[in-house]
């Protein structure tokens, strides 16, 4: 008798069961269903207001969910018993407009939260701040403000903060669309190495190009739904739903 192959999935590090989400009597988000995996990267893509970015805040609890329910790296985020700091320290997030605090240095906006939060005394949070710059390449800028950096460096200095909590799961909401076409680049490469590094990461982009590169998997969203997902190359080389296609048609 041949033995069976043996099935290795890994386990899920985001699973989002039913998700709703309303504003007033706007609904955004109308029942999503997804799971991701350890290690898996994400590309969710669609059309302007079709609840990308709304997905991605309920995922660290910025927004209020509404129904269903959403688990990431074993914390029920829709359990009001669940410390919202305790979710931040799992998952790091990525802002468009990096959203740094232009009072302290770069090193200062890295260590804050490890600070207040106390996970690390100062000279510990400043030592972790200055590896996590020479990973982005910007160790000589520690003690800079970030009014003095270019956009790319600003968002290179975002990605930095949002690792210093070592989180399990990183959120990228279109971490590249404030930038000047020439600072795309190094930061996209900071994304590439964070993927070759095998963290889970979900990210909201506009870049279709690097979402077929970069994604494990894409997801497009049309009126707060699902419409389709799959691999890379199987959801833009063969797209099965009309809206896929047309949403395609207009981008690519
Ligand atoms: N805080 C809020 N209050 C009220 N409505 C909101 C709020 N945030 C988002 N919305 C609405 O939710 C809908 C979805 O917004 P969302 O930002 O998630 O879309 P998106 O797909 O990310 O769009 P884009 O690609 O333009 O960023 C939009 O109609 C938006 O106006």
């Amino acid at each position: 008798m041949s033995a069976s192959p043996v099935e290795t999935k890994k386990p899920a590090k985001i699973t989002v069961k039913g998700l709703r989400k309303s504003f007033g009597t706007n609904e955004v988000l109308k029942g999503i269903d997804v799971e991701i995996s350890e290690g898996e990267v994400v590309c969710v893509i669609g059309p302007s207001g079709s609840g990308k970015s709304t997905l991605l805040r309920c995922l660290n609890k910025l927004e209020e969910i509404s129904a269903g329910h959403v688990v990431v790296d074993g914390f029920d985020v829709t359990d009001p018993k669940v410390d919202i700091n305790e979710v931040r320290r799992h998952v790091g997030m990525v802002f468009q407009h990096f959203n740094l605090f232009p009072h302290m240095s770069v090193a200062e906006n890295i260590m804050l939260a490890p600070v207040e939060l106390k996970k690390a005394t100062k000279a510990e949070a400043r030592e972790q701040a200055l590896t996590l710059l020479e990973r982005v390449g910007l160790k000589e800028k520690a003690d800079a403000r970030p009014a003095s950096l270019s956009g790319g460096q600003k968002q290179r200095v975002a990605i930095a903060r949002a690792l210093a909590m070592n989180p399990g799961i990183m959120l990228f909401d279109e971490a590249t669309s404030a930038l000047d076409p020439e600072m795309v680049g190094e930061v996209l490469q900071v994304i590439r190495d964070l993927a070759a590094s095998g963290m889970t990461m979900v990210l909201v982009t506009h870049e279709m190009g690097f979402a077929k590169e970069i994604g494990d998997r894409v997801i497009f969203m049309d009126g707060g739904v699902v419409c389709e997902s799959g691999p890379p190359a199987e959801l833009f080389g063969n797209p099965q739903q009309e809206r896929t296609q047309e949403f395609l048609s207009k981008v690519l």
